[in-house]
């Protein structure tokens, strides 16, 4: 029977376990900060020793990092088995440090498992389930869900669900971690084998994000070898990643990479462009396109001649292909192949010499030296001379012609580089970019002429729009090869915003194809012509990729939902809605003229901000509106986000700013407006302007 001497006795109980564990977790933070004050001062001579000792070191102050993060809400739950077993679950792993026995159960650990999984429909062998609140270090709250059918008795604490309450919860800015309340349908994802491409299709605010995040965490404790090969998040945007960056260091997990085109790239975008002329450059074609023309810098069907001293030699076209051909055997990237090319066509040339002098000294010792007299041996070595190789030995005479000395001549020969040059130039993949750019806009490759004249840059690097960028990462693997940080595991958030190029750039990082991919379709933005899972993996594993789908809206209430289903109805007839578990205010619409909407959103921006100071408010326009609003609305905490950017974000209240010319913004503005409605956690205002 719930009563509240029960409840306070029961979580007086669990107040005495968890008070155990702090003191566990406090100990081996103590032993570790002592490890390391020790490493820190041990004085090493050997390159080998301080090598191991800054190993050592890392480690350490990655276990304190860990340790660290195990401070808040250390542990979260516990499950008590029917046969009587209880363990409880928590952020990380803790033994005791006597008898080694199991403290609490990390999250990600098989035994964790029916914590998220058991249902009253499976109970899994649990008879209660138990999520504990904890207020700094203190349990302060503790609910029960009896799964297996058995009568609750005085020890058992039936209240509300806690996912409700940490649904209802205002927003703080930043994505929260979803650890003690993640649920079946999500943790099923989270747990999946991390083989082979995992894709999660869902509505909005159905979790995919938490998801994504806690799929991470999980690769990173359960396989270590993909762990230690690195795991990367990547998303769409910098405001995306500062939105989510705190949930993976809050899980106790410092080691994923965050990143953006720009991040994969090491260079901003500082340039924009139309969105059709960012789809052309997004698509595939542009691939095959920039390979064709880095080709073309390479010889195919041509004679290279060389002028060795005094003498031109002239190597055969299908010699010349046949060291080209050599070259992309020994290495990838234009630039690095031409360096084995040379090699090849040193070695060509060497033995051409060789043949020579031998043929010259054949032929003129014969039938001239003896009418003439005159010492020919001078005269055969001149080539080699030429190359700064009197004197030696090798150049007094063929028989003893020194191959490895004519070789190494031939390598730093400068006019050899020259000839080279001429049919395999050394290739700067930014300036090779640009040329590529502009003579495909000079032959029409670009949908309008304001596409067609790029700016002038800058700079080198300057001028260069987000899918130049992507282009730049191809160009720079074409002609560099591929590149060096690669991941054992990438996860991908609002991958249906990928173009082609950029799916290409993702998958060169992951050579195992280890992916969870997350996102939906109907949220597409304007950059992309991809339209499915399908169409975006098909080129990378076929159909081999695992599909999953989330079903319920954890972040908006349903009259929201409301609101935003007829506008899925036109934009994706065949995917259903998602389910809202919560109710609440009904969204409302102002009709405000143009003139009278930045102080009227500002006067109602200040009234939410008076009514509910601990709240988020969003105020989300089509692209070209949001800087005057942003000017109004200054000083007030909201945040003006334009249509573009407001994906994957949420907010405890949005106003979303003329819908209708959201709409008619660009080709998927009812998309983007579907998108900002559903960005609202308990209120929804729409501001339109005033009928006829
Ligand atoms: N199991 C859970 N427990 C607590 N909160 C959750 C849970 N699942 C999702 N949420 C919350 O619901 C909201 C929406 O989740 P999330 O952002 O991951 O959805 P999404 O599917 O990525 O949405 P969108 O497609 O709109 O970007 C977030 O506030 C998230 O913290």
């Amino acid at each position: 029977m719930r009563t509240d001497g029960n409840v306070a006795r029961q979580v007086a109980l669990e107040r005495g376990a968890v008070d155990l564990m702090y003191q566990r977790l406090d100990e081996l933070a103590a032993q570790a900060h002592a490890a390391r004050r020790k490493a820190l001062a041990t004085e090493t001579e050997s390159a080998e020793d301080l090598y191991a000792r800054d190993v050592e070191i890392a480690r350490l102050t990655r276990a304190i990092a860990e340790l660290r993060a195990g401070e808040r809400a250390l542990c979260f739950g516990r499950v008590d088995a029917s046969g009587g077993d209880s363990v409880y679950i928590g952020r990380k792993g803790l033994r005791g440090e006597e008898d080694g026995a199991v403290l609490l159960v990390d999250w990600r650990a098989e035994a964790a498992r029916p914590f998220y999984t058991a249902t009253a429909a499976s109970p899994m062998g649990v008879r209660r389930r138990r999520h504990l609140r904890l207020d700094d270090r203190r349990v302060v709250a503790v609910t029960d869900e009896i799964l297996d059918g058995s009568t609750p008795t005085d020890a058992d604490v039936i209240g509300d669900g806690p996912l409700l309450e940490a649904l209802g919860q205002a927003r703080t800015g930043r994505m929260r971690e979803a650890v003690a309340t993640l649920q079946a349908e999500q943790d099923t994802i989270v747990r999946s084998p991390h083989q082979g491409v995992t894709v999660v299709q869902g509505g909005p605010g159905t979790g995919k994000t938490i998801v994504a995040l806690h799929r991470a965490a999980y690769v990173l404790y359960a396989h270590p070898r993909v762990a230690k090969q690195g795991v990367l998040l990547f998303g769409p945007n910098r405001r995306f990643l500062d939105y989510i960056c705190d949930v993976l260091p809050s899980l106790g997990e410092n080691d994923a990479q965050l990143a953006t085109v720009a991040d994969l790239v090491g260079l901003a975008p500082d340039a924009g462009e139309p969105d059709a002329a960012a789809r052309t450059k997004g698509r595939a074609e542009m691939a095959a396109a920039l390979a064709g023309w880095v080709r073309e810098r390479q010889p195919h069907g041509v004679p290279l001649a060389v002028r060795i001293g005094l003498d031109t030699v002239t190597l055969r076209p299908e010699t010349v292909d046949r060291a080209r051909r050599e070259a992309f055997q020994g290495a990838t990237g234009h630039n690095r192949a031409r360096g084995v090319f040379k090699e090849s066509v040193v070695d060509e040339l060497v033995e051409l010499l060789e043949k020579q002098t031998e043929q010259s000294l054949e032929d003129i010792d014969a039938d001239v030296a003896s009418v003439l007299g005159i010492d020919l041996d001078k005269a055969v070595a001149h080539d080699l001379r030429a190359l700064g190789l009197d004197g030696s030995p090798a150049a007094a005479g063929a028989p003893g012609f020194d191959p490895d000395r004519v070789r190494a001549a031939l390598l730093d020969d400068a006019a050899l580089d020259a000839a080279i040059e001429t049919v395999w130039p050394r290739l700067h993949a930014t300036d090779a970019l640009r040329q590529f750019l502009a003579e495909r806009a000079a032959a029409g490759g670009f949908p309008t002429a304001e596409e067609a004249a790029p700016p002038a840059p800058r700079s080198r690097e300057s001028g260069l729009t987000r899918a130049d960028l992507v282009l730049l990462d191809e160009a720079r693997s074409l002609i560099d090869g591929p590149p060096e940080a690669v991941f054992g595991h990438i996860v991908v958030d609002e991958g249906q915003e990928l173009t082609e190029m950029e799916w290409r750039m993702i998958m060169r990082r992951c050579p195992s194809r280890s992916m969870t991919v997350v996102g939906d379709f109907a949220q597409a933005g304007s950059a992309t012509t991809i339209p499915s899972w399908s169409a975006a993996l098909a080129p990378f594993v076929g159909t081999r990729f695992t599909r999953h789908t989330l079903t319920v809206n954890y972040r908006s209430t349903a009259e929201i939902l409301a609101v935003a289903s007829p506008l899925l109805e036109r934009i994706a007839p065949d995917q259903d809605p998602s389910r809202s578990i919560r109710h609440g205010d009904p969204p409302r619409t102002f009709e405000v003229a143009d003139a009278e909407l930045p102080d009227a959103v500002r006067r109602h921006v200040l009234e939410l901000a008076a009514q509910f100071p601990d709240e988020l408010i969003g105020v989300v326009g089509a692209d070209g509106r949001t800087a005057a609003l942003a000017a109004a609305l200054e000083g007030t905490g909201a945040s003006v986000v334009p249509a573009r950017e407001v994906r994957g974000l949420e907010f405890d209240t949005v106003l979303v700013i003329d819908p209708p010319a959201m709409e008619t913004g660009r080709a998927t503005g009812t998309r983007d407006l579907y998108v900002a409605v559903t960005r609202a956690n308990k209120r929804l205002f729409l501001y339109r302007p005033p009928a006829g």
